[in-house]
C-alpha cells in the first residue's frame, strides 16, 4: 500500500487518504470538516509527524474523493473511515475531527470504540438543527454555486481579528471552497441535517478530549459542552478561536492534540 492513495468503499466510492511519519508510530487519523479537504490540517503536520504515523483523508464529497450525488449519512461517513482503517489493516487507532470531522468521530465512538484509543472531537455538534436550515444551504449550493459561500463561510471560520491579520490564510479557505463540488458539498449538508447523536453519546466508551472555540457561530460553547457532558469520560478544552480553531490557534491545538495522546 502507498503512503498516497486511494481506497474503494463498499458502494463504490474512492476515498483519498496519504499518510506520513514514521512507519510504527501510534496512529493519528485526521477527518476534515465541510467545504474544506485534508490540506486544512497543513498547520499540524510539521509536528503531528513526528509523535504518530499521520493518516489524512478526504471526506466523501471533498478533495479528492469521489462525489457521489445524492444525501449522504453520518452513517456512510463512519463507514469510509472503517473501511479505509481495514484495507491499511489498522487495528486501533487515534482519531481527531473537526466539525464534519468531529461529527464522523462520535459515530465512530458510537458505533465501533474498540478501533479507537482516544478520540479528538473539535469544533463539532452532536446536533445542528434546525434540518430545515441545511435544506436552505442545500438549495442554495445548486442554485448559486460554492463561490457564493466563501463569504458567510470565512466569517464563521475565522474571527474578525484573525481575518484583519492573515487575509492569505483566510483568502486561500475561500479558494479551497470554492474549487470544492457542489455535490460533495451538498451531500455531506445531508448528513449533517438528518444527525441527531444527542441520545446515543453515553455510547462512546473511549476517552475523548472535545474542543471548542470560544468565538465559534457555528458550532458555540454550548455545542461543546453538550458533548462534554453527554460523553462519560470527556475532557473539555476551549481555544481563543472560531470555528476552524486548528488554523487560527495552530500551535494550541497541536498542543492539545499531543498532549492528550500521549497523556
Ligand atoms: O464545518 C463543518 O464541517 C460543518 C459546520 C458548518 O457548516 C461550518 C460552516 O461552514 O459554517
Amino acid at each position: 500500500m502507498m503512503d498516497q492513495s486511494f481506497i474503494t468503499c463498499g458502494d463504490g466510492c474512492q476515498i483519498h487518504f496519504r499518510l506520513d511519519g514514521a512507519n510504527g508510530a501510534p496512529i493519528l487519523v485526521l477527518s476534515n470538516s465541510l467545504g474544506t479537504a485534508m490540506s486544512m490540517w497543513e498547520p499540524q503536520m510539521a509536528r503531528l509527524r513526528q509523535h504518530f504515523r499521520v493518516l489524512r483523508y478526504d471526506q466523501r464529497g471533498h478533495g479528492l474523493s469521489d462525489c457521489p450525488r445524492g444525501a449522504y449519512s453520518m452513517d456512510r461517513l463512519g463507514r469510509d473511515v472503517i473501511e479505509l482503517l481495514d484495507t491499511l489493516e489498522l487495528d486501533r487507532v487515534n482519531f481527531c475531527g473537526l466539525s464534519l470531522g468531529g461529527m464522523t468521530g462520535q459515530w465512530l465512538g458510537i458505533r465501533t470504540p474498540e478501533r479507537f484509543e482516544r478520540l479528538i472531537l473539535a469544533n463539532t455538534s452532536p446536533y445542528m438543527g434546525p434540518p430545515s436550515a441545511w435544506d436552505a444551504r442545500i438549495t442554495l449550493v445548486y442554485r448559486e454555486g460554492l463561490a457564493m459561500l466563501a463569504q458567510a463561510s470565512a466569517e464563521r471560520w475565522f474571527t474578525p481579528d484573525f481575518c484583519k491579520e492573515r487575509p492569505d490564510k483566510v483568502a486561500l479557505f475561500q479558494a479551497r471552497l470554492a474549487g470544492g463540488s457542489q455535490t460533495g458539498y451538498a451531500g455531506c449538508c445531508a448528513a449533517i441535517r438528518d444527525m441527531d447523536m444527542r441520545p446515543s453519546l453515553g455510547l462512546v466508551k473511549v476517552p475523548c478530549l472535545v474542543i471548542g472555540g470560544e468565538s465559534d457561530p457555528a458550532t458555540p460553547r454550548e455545542h461543546s459542552e453538550a458533548l462534554h457532558e453527554g460523553i462519560p469520560d470527556a475532557a473539555l478544552k476551549m481555544l481563543p478561536a472560531a470555528h476552524l480553531s486548528n488554523v487560527e490557534q495552530p500551535h494550541a491545538f497541536t498542543d492539545a492534540v499531543i498532549d492528550f495522546i500521549r497523556d
